[in-house]
């Protein structure tokens, strides 16, 4: 297959500390990968030995199929990147700052204009970024990182600061980049909002990789229980809970609503169960396990070992 990102049991240390510790993953064309992991779990990192901006201490990474610290401009140009904190000279305007990188990067000529309008950032092209908003300027990084529409795109934490709406609008210009072809990767804190944006999660602790699949493979694996909410008329919840059979673990949440953690073997013979005659409830509310609970048990795992 053809990969955009290699990386070989790749570690990377700063004096004693462990940044990055062997880890190994691959990324293919129109991938989108979030990088998880608490404050210092080397998302950065690795963000950087993808960049060439560090070099390993071990293994080896390839990017477009280069080692990206070799300082080829070929593969450079290809490779967008959205550092953490973005900081640009206010005295410029938008449209002055991102000529500046577009010729940089030698890309198309007039590119700025057409990026300022897909960010949404046309209207205030001739403003000085010293007047630009958090967002606004967090969007014209973006912009910066989009130059050339690059094959590999890096973004460390890209939404932070940003409001649900330019959140929105952000993995909606992801998925444009994922549908041409683009490979994403994205570092984040921000759990929730990564479960159908992301097609693929790589969570990191202490420099290592402990998990890495999609959010239905890590479900898999996890083997977390899916909560099942069932509704009855006011006042049924004694009724469902003796049709139920009182199950272990069975909560009433109110006079109408009760809760159950299926495995999910439970919820298969909860579901069939369901279907027979004379259920007594009215709605039922499935909800598989989040990136957030999947993240604490997989660190919690780790932990235990
Ligand atoms: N240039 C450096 N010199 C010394 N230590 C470093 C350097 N860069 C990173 N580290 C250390 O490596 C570890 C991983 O840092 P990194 O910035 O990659 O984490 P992160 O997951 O991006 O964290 P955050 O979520 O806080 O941005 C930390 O312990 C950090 O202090």
């Amino acid at each position: 297959m053809n990969l955009n990102v290699e990386l070989n049991s790749v570690a990377r240390r700063y004096g004693r500390v462990k940044a990055v510790d062997g880890v190994s993953f691959s990324a293919a064309p129109g991938e989108v990968i979030a990088l998880v992991g608490h404050n210092g779990a080397g998302k950065t990192t690795l963000i950087k030995l993808m960049l060439g901006l560090a070099r390993p201490t071990a293994g080896s990474v390839a990017v477009l199929g280069q080692d990206p610290a070799a300082g080829d401009a070929t593969v450079r140009r290809r490779l967008g990147y959205l550092p953490e904190t973005v900081s640009f000279n206010p005295a410029l305007t938008g449209r002055e700052t991102l000529r500046f990188y577009v010729r940089l990067k030698g890309g198309r000529r007039d590119e700025e204009d057409a990026l300022l309008e897909r960010i949404g950032l046309a209207h205030a092209a001739d403003r000085r970024i010293g007047t630009y908003s958090k967002g606004m300027r967090q969007r014209l990084g973006l912009a910066q990182a989009m130059i050339g529409t690059p094959a590999v795109l890096l973004l460390d934490e890209p939404t932070t600061g940003l409001d649900p709406e330019l959140r929105q609008q952000f993995y909606a210009i992801v998925r444009e980049m994922q549908a041409v072809g683009a490979t994403v990767l994205l570092s984040s804190h921000a759990l929730n909002e990564l479960e159908g944006n992301a097609s693929r999660v790589v969570i990191l602790n202490d420099g290592r990789k402990i998990a890495d699949g999609t959010l239905d493979e890590l479900r898999h694996i996890a083997r977390l229980p899916t909560r099942i909410r069932l509704k009855t008329v006011e006042g049924g919840a004694k009724r469902l809970r003796e049709w139920m059979g009182e199950p272990a673990g069975l909560r009433q949440i109110n006079g109408h609503i009760v809760e159950l953690d299926a495995t999910p073997e439970d919820k298969a013979a909860f579901l069939r169960r369901t279907a027979g005659e004379g259920a007594p409830f009215e709605d039922l509310e499935m909800v598989p396990p989040g990136l957030d609970e999947l993240y604490a048990h997989f660190l919690s795992e780790r932990a235990s070992r």
